[in-house]
């Protein structure tokens, strides 16, 4: 793979000689891009005349045998090393983390002049912008297609073919781990824990599945398609964040008794107050595009000024989408084509002010369990009227003769400072027996 073949120079235009790769980190997603290089080399051949070749890797076990000829490559015990390789032009970012090693080598493989692809979406999401600088004053790529949605060309997508656009807002199911726990929890009624361990063994949870189930992945992916949707800098911390541990087989029954499914969704809208990002379980119609993307699938919905809602659904994780997108980049730069990171020039992105919480409008879910009695529901309405909140359904059924019994509420559109005032005088009911149970219902085409 080294050696320069008769094959792998120049035969038709672009650059006289292979375009020289070296990939620190050989897990999923590295082994997946040596083995798609090797796999397909005639079709890349085809499609991009300039070959690509692995000249050089790192990885934290030499011994460990991951089915992969590494034979004729360099090996470098410190990844560092690939950032000054004399044979290098492009580092394969494939170790993950936003801070320590991750990002050492990126910062001294662009100091260093060479091109970055990388699908770490913790490391942009916490220094994307100022890395898209130090490599746009370089004149050098920075490319992470891998990073948001996996294999789906969502960054392409957004920053070349939706370019003439004004984006409006943006929103997805960003992490497949996620959605295939809600999926299983639906289809069978489990709960939570147990459907988790199920995810694990099957390995699409990131090394910390709290990554995942809290919802840090699917913002950490948000941020970065926040920033490409709005020319924004990234601003990981301004999102409001929250995962799937606290959805119940229970609230998985009702919503879909009230014609809705709850999936966990990454949404960024700009609003007048400034760009709202946020990431948490909701309930949307069982009719949207949304709600029938099932199991690891990830799906991106943009809407665009004139273009109108552009629907993306493919996967997002696992060894082969991921290297489709991580060499699709490589073909990028081999063909000469380098873009600013984030679809503006990184020295124009500004951070946006966050949007204020609770001026956001929408419509709500609640589930308060409470002692079965004559005059609760009367309470609860005397709430809802005082806050000028409307309902809009409500279902009452008992569970367990002598148990506590579910009483599930749904809201007009209303304000999130209403809800949450609502909430706090819930609490003070004497025959309310847990916190509200409170998810948002985002009425989605
Ligand atoms: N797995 C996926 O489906 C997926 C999807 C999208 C993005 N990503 C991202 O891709 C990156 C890699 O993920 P992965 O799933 O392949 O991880 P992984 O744990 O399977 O592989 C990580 C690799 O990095 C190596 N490594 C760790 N520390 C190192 C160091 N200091 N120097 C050199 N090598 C080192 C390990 O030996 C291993 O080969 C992460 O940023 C992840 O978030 C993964
Ligand atoms: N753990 C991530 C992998 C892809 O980033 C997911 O479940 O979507
Ligand atoms: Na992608």
């Amino acid at each position: 793979m080294a050696a320069e073949s008769a094959t792998s120079r120049k035969t038709k235009a672009g650059a006289d000689r292979p375009l020289r790769v070296g990939i620190a980190g050989l897990g999923t997603v590295g082994g997946g891009v040596v083995k798609l290089l090797t796999e397909n080399r005639d079709v890349l051949l085809q499609h991009c005349p300039r070959a690509i070749e692995v000249v050089a890797v790192s990885a934290r076990d030499r011994k460990k045998d991951r089915g992969l000829d590494l034979s004729q490559l360099d090996w470098c015990d410190d990844a560092l090393a690939l950032a000054s390789h004399p044979k290098v032009d492009v580092v394969v970012e494939l170790i993950g983390g936003s801070d320590g090693p991750a990002k050492a080598l990126v910062e001294a493989a662009i100091a260093n002049g060479k091109h970055v692809v990388t699908a770490n979406k913790a490391l942009l999401a916490h220094h994307g912008t100022a890395l898209a600088l130090a490599a746009e004053r370089a004149s050098l790529g920075l490319a992470y297609e891998a990073a948001v949605a996996g294999g789906i060309p969502v960054i392409k997508a957004m920053r070349e073919g939706l370019a003439a656009n004004r984006i409006e807002h943006v929103y997805g199911i960003l992490n497949g781990t996620c959605n295939y726990i809600l999926t299983q929890m639906r289809e069978t009624g489990r709960e939570f824990a147990d459907v988790l361990a199920e995810a694990q063994a099957l390995g699409y949870a990131e090394a910390d599945p709290s990554f995942d189930v809290d919802g840090i992945d699917a913002a950490h992916k948000l941020s970065i398609l926040t920033s490409v949707a709005f020319g924004c800098a990234v601003d990981f911390d301004g999102i409001r964040v929250s995962g799937i541990r606290n959805v119940s087989a229970m609230d998985i029954v009702y919503a879909e008794e009230l014609g809705y499914r709850i999936k966990l969704l990454g949404l960024s809208r700009l609003t007048e107050h400034g760009v709202e990002q946020r990431v948490h379980a909701c309930m949307v119609p069982q009719s949207s595009v949304i709600a029938k993307v099932d199991g690891v699938f990830n799906a991106v919905v943009t809407n665009g000024n004139f273009v109108g809602q552009n629907v993306a659904i493919g996967r997002g994780a696992g060894a082969g989408p991921t290297a489709s997108a991580v060499v699709s980049d490589l073909m990028d730069i081999a063909r000469d084509r380098i873009l600013p990171a984030f679809s503006a020039p990184a020295e124009t992105l500004r951070k946006l002010p966050s949007a204020p919480v609770g001026r956001r409008i929408g419509a709500f879910y609640l589930r308060l369990m409470v002692v079965d009695k004559p005059g609760v529901v009367a309470d609860i309405a005397a709430i809802m009227r005082d806050e000028h909140v409307s309902m809009e359904a409500m279902i009452q059924r008992a569970r367990q003769p002598g148990g506590p019994v579910p009483i599930v509420l749904t809201t007009h559109e209303t304000t999130e400072a209403a809800i949450a005032r609502v909430v706090v005088k819930l609490d003070q009911v004497e025959a309310i027996l847990e916190p509200a149970h409170v998810m948002p219902i985002e009425m989605l085409a």
